[in-house]
């Protein structure tokens, strides 16, 4: 991690490429070790890209599950920024704007991932029946 980025409160614009990279990386780890849901979506990336392997699907295949996958990535992104956004402007009080706020940003999570199944689904289904010996 950035220790530059770690070990002053900066509150000025970035000095150079390498801090803004540093502070990048800092926000990306945030999100890779804190955020449980980040890390069960890769894993499910992974699987993806290994049966992309297996079945070897073509280039076009390809894109369609790295976008699917990619997507339902950054919509949890989004949902792990709408949460600290949240937490900063109400503190740690029950607010019911607060819970429909947060409540929207983890829908629009599964309805991506909703969305990327149907892709994933449409785009793999010929390459499985093809394998099938009926
Ligand atoms: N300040 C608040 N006021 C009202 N409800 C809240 C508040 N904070 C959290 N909640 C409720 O708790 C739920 C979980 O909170 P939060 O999203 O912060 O946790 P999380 O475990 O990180 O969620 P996720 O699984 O979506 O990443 C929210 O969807 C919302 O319903």
């Amino acid at each position: 991690m950035a220790m530059d980025s770690k070990n002053n409160r900066q509150i000025t614009k970035n000095k150079n490429f390498a801090q803004a990279f540093g502070h990048a990386w800092d926000g990306f780890c945030l999100i890779f070790f804190r955020e449980r849901n980040f890390r069960i979506h890769l894993l499910g990336m992974f699987i993806v890209i290994v049966v992309g392997l297996v079945l070897h699907v073509d280039a076009r295949t390809w894109l369609w599950l790295l976008l699917a996958c990619f997507l339902v990535l950054s919509a949890e992104i989004v949902n792990t920024l709408v949460e600290y956004l949240v937490d900063l402007t109400v503190g740690p009080h029950f607010d019911p704007v607060a819970k429909k706020v947060k409540d929207i940003a983890a829908g629009g999570v599964l309805f991506t991932a909703g969305m990327a199944l149907v892709i994933g689904a449409i785009v793999l289904v010929p390459y499985v029946t093809a394998l099938l010996p009926f």
